[in-house]
């Protein structure tokens, strides 16, 4: 597949274009009833399709999470299969493609498992032609950097991209993450975080503008990245910021957590933007404002 343009490249146009802004789609069950929408699979379609309406070709990425569809069972997967197929379709686009156009879509499904059942969750997710792949997926390589192989090798044969766990945004993260390492690293003292980091890195290098194995670095996290020794500089690939908005973060984190690695930043807010719907013009005036703010704070 020669002629793919790699998801690392896709995503800095996108960002280039729209801002440095991704927006979560977490149809909770609160903002169904918000919306005037029934908790059930009508009403999820319904509230994931309107935001994907309202703006798609707006901003650099939709963020659908898994698991406010699979709770719905398996009609709640069959929307979000529909809810990737209508961000690929969704406005002009500015990303080239594996052959997909329209917005960009991480998938946040946060797989991970030994590497053998790995290679069943890349199918399902990373796969050119599986109805559940967008251009990138959630993992978690808490069992081990070197189990998510099958997922690195099908997302770089299908010019799709990770964004591996690294320093999450919730509080109860850092009993792992800034753990000491117990391999030959271990020996050397390095945290989890930055063991992980360190990894990314490997599968980034030499590319340009910048590589397709990212990390999900939350937007709340405080002085975590140097406390935990983690370099942002040298993954030389796409930093997933979740916590902006409803978790807290605003621009000042945003500005303050990155430190020079801040180009390759994407914000993401769900719940903050999405509680501005379900009128069209005011999730686009959320969304505007969110990137505008991630854009001044990230590269102002
Ligand atoms: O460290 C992480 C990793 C993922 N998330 C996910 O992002 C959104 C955040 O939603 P908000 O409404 O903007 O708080 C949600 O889907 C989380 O599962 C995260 O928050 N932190």
């Amino acid at each position: 597949m020669s002629d793919v343009v790699p998801f690392g490249a896709r995503l800095a146009a996108a960002m280039d274009e729209h801002g440095p802004l991704c927006v979560g789609i977490d149809p909770h069950a609160s903002l169904l009833q918000a919306w005037g929408l029934r908790d059930d699979v009508d009403g999820l379609r319904e509230f994931s399709l309107r935001v994907v309406d309202a703006l798609g070709g707006k901003v650099a990425a939709f963020k659908p999470q898994a698991a406010f569809f699979e709770r719905h069972g398996s009609r709640g997967l069959a929307v979000l299969e529909e809810v990737i197929a209508a961000a690929r379709a969704a406005g002009s686009g500015s990303s080239g493609s594996t052959g997909s156009t329209g917005t960009l879509t991480i998938v946040d499904a946060k797989r991970g498992d030994i590497g053998s059942t790995m290679g069943a969750y890349a199918e399902a997710f990373l796969a050119e032609g599986s109805p559940l792949a967008g251009d990138a997926l959630t993992v978690s390589p808490y069992l081990g950097f070197g189990s998510l192989a099958p997922a690195v090798e099908l997302a770089a044969a299908t010019g799709r991209g990770l964004f591996v766990l690294c320093l999450t945004s919730n509080k109860e993260g850092f009993e792992v993450q800034h753990a000491r390492t117990g391999g030959p690293e271990g020996a050397l003292g390095g945290t989890v975080a930055a063991l992980m980091a360190a990894r990314a890195a490997v599968l980034n290098a030499g590319a340009e503008p910048m590589g397709s194995v990212g990390l999900v670095v939350g937007a709340t996290i405080g002085d975590a990245v140097a406390a935990t020794g983690t370099d942002l500089v040298a993954v030389n690939g796409p930093l997933l910021a979740p916590g902006v908005g409803a978790q807290g973060a605003g621009e000042r984190e945003l500005a303050t957590t990155f430190g020079d690695a801040r180009r390759n930043v994407l914000a993401s807010s769900s719940r903050a933007v999405l509680a501005a719907g379900p009128d069209p013009d005011g999730l686009v005036s959320a969304a505007r404002t969110a990137a505008r703010e991630a854009k001044t704070a990230l590269r102002g």
